[in-house]
């Protein structure tokens, strides 16, 4: 006779997400001594999977990704989400928590290229291939004259538009490419100074039922402090901001022991334009630090700065 599972995980269906289900999977069988097959994976088809002709930003950007999950949960048909939480709207749908973060992976973008070392080594005019409002602006503010050309798909796909000649080089975030294998296709890592990376990237998060206690303690073993914190700062940051998803915005989180530095940045599409602040405190306050900075640039950005993005 097979044994009822012991919790049901929902997740898209890209190698990526299948990867890190399948971590979070091998952690909690780990952590509760239970073999890995108890703990299912149903794999569960997003707007965003199926939305492959447009850019994500037009087309209600974050939590295209995770709304059919977050349905299969409210309809009790799994116990917890899989999310890479940059994919993540800043807020969740009513009942629904996150509720644990793994250690978060390596948070820099990769430039990746088969011909050039490195930005600087771009020709003029090259060809970027990035559907990212963030990468594109970041990489036009400092190179100007490259060309961006849509890129969407999931990683791999990305990586096949470039075998095939259709960029010189594209932008993706190493946690990405660590998490699938792929690290040899990194050309080079973009200083997150410089660069700052999306909100939350690298970082999976853990979604259930609010209500759900059970699951909640199941999973509450898995969740790594350190990154805890630095996501409360970005995810506060990201909901002060909110309001468009075709604002450009890169944040960064430094801890150093009980202390915690928040640098963050909006940006015009076009890159010539960005506003950019630093707040600092305690680790324990990184959620009002998060909310803090977001003020300040919404302050120095003034109120017409994201109305001419909205369209
Ligand atoms: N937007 C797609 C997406 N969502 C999460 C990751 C990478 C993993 C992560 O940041 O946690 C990626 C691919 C990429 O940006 O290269």
């Amino acid at each position: 006779m097979q044994s009822a599972p012991f919790l049901r995980i929902g997740t898209r269906g890209s190698m990526l997400a299948l990867a890190q289900a399948q971590l979070t999977q091998r952690l909690l069988a780990e952590a509760h001594g239970v073999a890995a097959e108890r703990i299912e994976i149903r794999v569960i088809t997003t707007s965003g999977d199926k939305l492959t002709d447009r850019p994500l930003s037009e087309a209600g950007g974050k939590g295209l990704f995770s709304r059919e999950i977050e349905a299969a949960l409210a309809a009790g048909e799994v116990d917890l989400g899989v999310h890479s939480s940059k994919d993540l709207a800043s807020w969740l749908p009513d009942g629904m928590v996150l509720a644990a973060f793994l250690e978060r992976e390596d948070v820099r973008d990769a430039f990746v290229s088969l011909k050039y070392p490195g930005v600087d080594a771009l020709p003029e005019g090259a060809k970027l291939g990035s559907s990212s409002i963030r990468r594109a602006a970041q990489m036009l503010r400092v190179r100007p004259d490259l060309e961006v050309v849509q890129f969407r798909g999931n990683v791999d796909t990305r990586l096949n538009k470039l075998e095939a000649g259709v960029a010189d080089a594209t932008l993706l975030a190493v946690a990405g490419l660590n998490r699938l294998g792929k690290q040899d296709k990194i050309t080079a890592y973009l200083d997150p100074k410089d660069f700052l990376p999306a909100p939350a990237q690298g970082a999976i998060g853990i979604e259930i039922r609010e209500a759900d206690a059970r699951t909640a303690e199941l999973v509450a073993v898995l969740n790594h402090a350190p990154t805890a914190t630095t996501l409360a700062a970005e995810r506060a940051l990201l909901a002060t901001l909110d309001g468009s998803c075709r604002t450009p915005i890169g944040a960064f989180t430094e801890l150093n022991g009980v202390s915690c530095r928040l640098t963050a940045e909006i940006l015009s599409p076009d890159g010539r334009e960005f506003y950019r602040g630093s707040v600092e405190g305690a680790a324990a306050d990184a959620a009002k630090l998060g909310t803090q900075l977001g003020a300040t640039l919404l302050e120095q950005a003034g109120p017409e700065f994201q109305r001419q993005f909205k369209g």
